[in-house]
């Protein structure tokens, strides 16, 4: 909208054609003809234009469309018109340039609806584009069934499971890519400050990975079936299935689900106890006289259920060896597969029984399915070798630390404590001779045997759901995962480091504070083991430190929510100031609550170790 004053005879050409717009109707000019507006006196004022561009207008040919009864004026035609004065050269000039970018704007508008017409109307195209760009340059080469079998004492990996039909119809986009066998890229979803769209790509690398498209058959191939014959050879096998609820835990471990029904012998749990009679009945251990039972329990914080006596509560007992024993758990003989696959029924009827999808105690509990070989002798039946299955709580329930209610938040603190202590004693396994901090959970009291010896194996599958909206949660189980082995990696294979290390370009705040965890084995090993008092507060601290991490994570998308609130004038302004008073009111509690235990901790640990100069 501008005002300015022209010469009108000085820019009216003798065959100019003219059009009266006093009272006409709204009208299409073309530019290449020009027009000028029938002007009765010498000097004419000319102001508040409205002019529009239609988005469907070509570059050759704008049209432009002039409301009725206005005094108006054409910008267009000031090119043609070749006007004497300075200023009605430099207003043609702005209208040249504000022309031309209406116009990009108008193309920039129809190829952006078009795209998103081929992309299915999805919220993410930009990003969907960026990624198909990335893995246009790529050379795939996935992991296959004839790929040669790594042996390791621990080995880690990650599943990826396909988009489900939920996310499909929520337009979600795939942000995981699976280049090789061992490679993982995760694309991080990002934004600029001036709002533009940018990818983030974070590269992981794992003993191996698997694709959307692998079978439960391929993963237990490079996972759980090579550590079968270590519970022959007398060790403890276990392998730990790790991530978000709904990641594919439930469905690796125990089976393929075919709407409600569960194809248990699909499941890890099926396929090991399939080869485990199989080894059974070749002549060299047929002869060996062996005898195989099965146990199935729970674990729900510090309270363990036996799932195949009608979830009975037992008592967990350490003896004067630190042998750990459930006291009263069923341990069931069985002859067969068939046997084992009616325990795994039993079993998982029991956990899910009573629950609804809303509130799934399951993904709050780690389910442990243990296979046994025991050596029949006339003085009792000795233990050769154990397998222990574990279907773990979702790892972000470790994460209900914020906004829930008393009980979410003990049960998300016990998940956080139990999945902290899991990832210390798995690192203490891979390095000879470090404590073992297996009392710092019920899980790992329990499996204490499986971290000890040089016979003992584990190997952990990491499973992540695909979707832009799980992308935080994939993270920060590729952060575990990637902890548990990198360790291992740097430990006992210090030639090939650089090809198994994590190649992670982005370190955000929480990975940051995740640095400061991973260094808690080195506090923990100048710690007595048999110092209670300071072995309970060490574990206090860790767990707070835990949730200190996520609680600010989860406070800055809050606070991200709540400051745009407070932009939004249609917002209540009162709700707003009482949701961001009550967020920082949280915060703080938590942040307290980890400090006075972080002192009570520094306290106790200057009067212990006077002679250690802590800063
Ligand atoms: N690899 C896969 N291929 C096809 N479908 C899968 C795959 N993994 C998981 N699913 C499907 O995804 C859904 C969730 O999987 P599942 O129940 O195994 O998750 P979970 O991690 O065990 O969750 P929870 O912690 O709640 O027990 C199920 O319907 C399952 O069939």
């Amino acid at each position: 909208m501008f005002s300015f004053l022209i010469n009108a005879r000085d820019e009216l050409p003798n065959d100019s054609k003219l059009l009266d717009v006093s009272a006409g109707e709204t009208q299409s000019l073309n530019h290449t003809v020009p027009t000028f507006i029938s002007r009765r006196s010498k000097t004419t004022l000319i102001d508040h234009h409205t002019i529009s561009t239609s988005p469907n207008t070509q570059p050759s040919s704008p049209r432009v469309a002039v409301k009725k009864g206005f005094n108006g004026f054409n910008r267009n035609e000031c090119n043609h018109a070749a006007p004497k004065s300075k200023a009605v050269r430099e207003v043609a000039l702005i209208a040249k340039n504000r022309d031309e970018r209406r116009q990009r704007n108008a193309d920039s508008k129809a190829i952006k609806e078009a795209m998103i017409k081929v992309e299915g109307e999805n919220p993410n195209w930009e990003f969907l584009g960026m990624i198909k760009d990335y893995r246009s340059k790529l050379e795939f080469h996935p992991l296959r069934m004839s790929d040669p079998i790594v042996e390791n004492q621990i080995t880690v990996c990650v599943r990826k499971r396909p988009l489900n039909t939920k996310e499909i119809k929520k337009n979600e986009i795939d942000v995981i890519t699976i280049p090789t066998r061992e490679r993982l890229i995760l694309h991080e979803p990002k934004s600029k400050v001036d709002l533009t769209k940018y990818l983030e790509n974070l590269q992981f690398r794992f003993d191996y990975v698997f694709d959307e498209s692998t079978t439960n058959e391929m993963v237990y191939k490079f996972t759980a079936q090579p550590l079968i014959k270590t519970i022959f050879e007398g060790g403890m096998a276990t392998c730990f299935a790790y991530g978000q609820t709904g990641s594919g835990k439930t469905h690796t471990m125990g089976g393929e689900f075919k709407g409600k029904q569960q194809n248990f012998n699909s499941g890890i749990y099926g396929l090991v106890a399939r080869d485990v009679f199989q080894l059974l009945s070749t002549p060299n251990y047929r002869k060996m006289n062996l005898m195989v039972s099965s146990s199935f329990f729970e674990i729900y914080g510090k309270l363990v259920f036996d799932l195949l006596a009608k979830k009975k509560r037992l008592r967990v007992l350490e003896d004067g060896n630190q042998t750990v024993q459930i006291v009263g758990l069923s341990e069931v003989a069985v002859k067969n597969v068939d046997d084992v696959l009616d325990i795994i029924q039993r079993g998982t009827n029991e956990r899910t029984s009573g629950q609804t999808s809303a509130n799934l105690l399951s993904s709050r509990s780690h389910a442990v399915f243990q296979i046994l070989l025991r050596k029949v002798t006339g003085r009792g039946n000795k233990l050769i070798g154990k397998f222990s299955l574990i279907d773990l709580a979702g790892n972000e329930r470790g994460a209900d630390t914020f906004k829930s209610n008393r009980q979410t938040r003990i049960e998300g603190a016990d998940i956080n404590r139990s999945l902290l202590a899991l990832k210390e004693c798995i690192r203490a396994l891979g390095r000879k001779g470090v404590h073992c901090p297996f009392r710092g959970s019920k899980l790992t009291q329990i499996l204490r045997d499986s971290f000890i010896g040089d016979k003992s194996k584990t190997c952990m599958i990491a499973l992540i759901s695909p979707g832009v909206a799980s992308w935080e949660h994939s993270l920060n189980t590729l952060r575990y995962a990637d902890r548990v082995k990198e360790l291992v990696v740097n430990e006992t294979n210090n030639e090939d480091e650089s090809k198994t290390s994590q190649v992670c370009l982005v370190k955000n705040f929480v990975s940051d504070s995740e640095e400061i965890s991973s260094d808690d084995s080195s506090a923990a090993s100048v710690i007595d083991s048999n110092d209670g008092e300071l072995l309970e507060l060490y574990w206090h601290v860790l767990n707070s430190h835990q949730t200190v991490m996520q609680s600010s994570f989860n406070f800055h998308h809050m606070a991200k929510d709540s400051f745009n609130n407070f932009q939004n004038e249609n917002c209540n302004k009162l709700d707003d100031a009482l949701n961001w008073k009550k967020l920082l009111e949280e915060i703080v509690t938590v942040q307290k609550d980890a400090l006075a235990k972080a002192t009570d901790y520094y306290n106790l640990l200057q009067k212990k170790f006077e002679h250690i100069s802590f800063k």
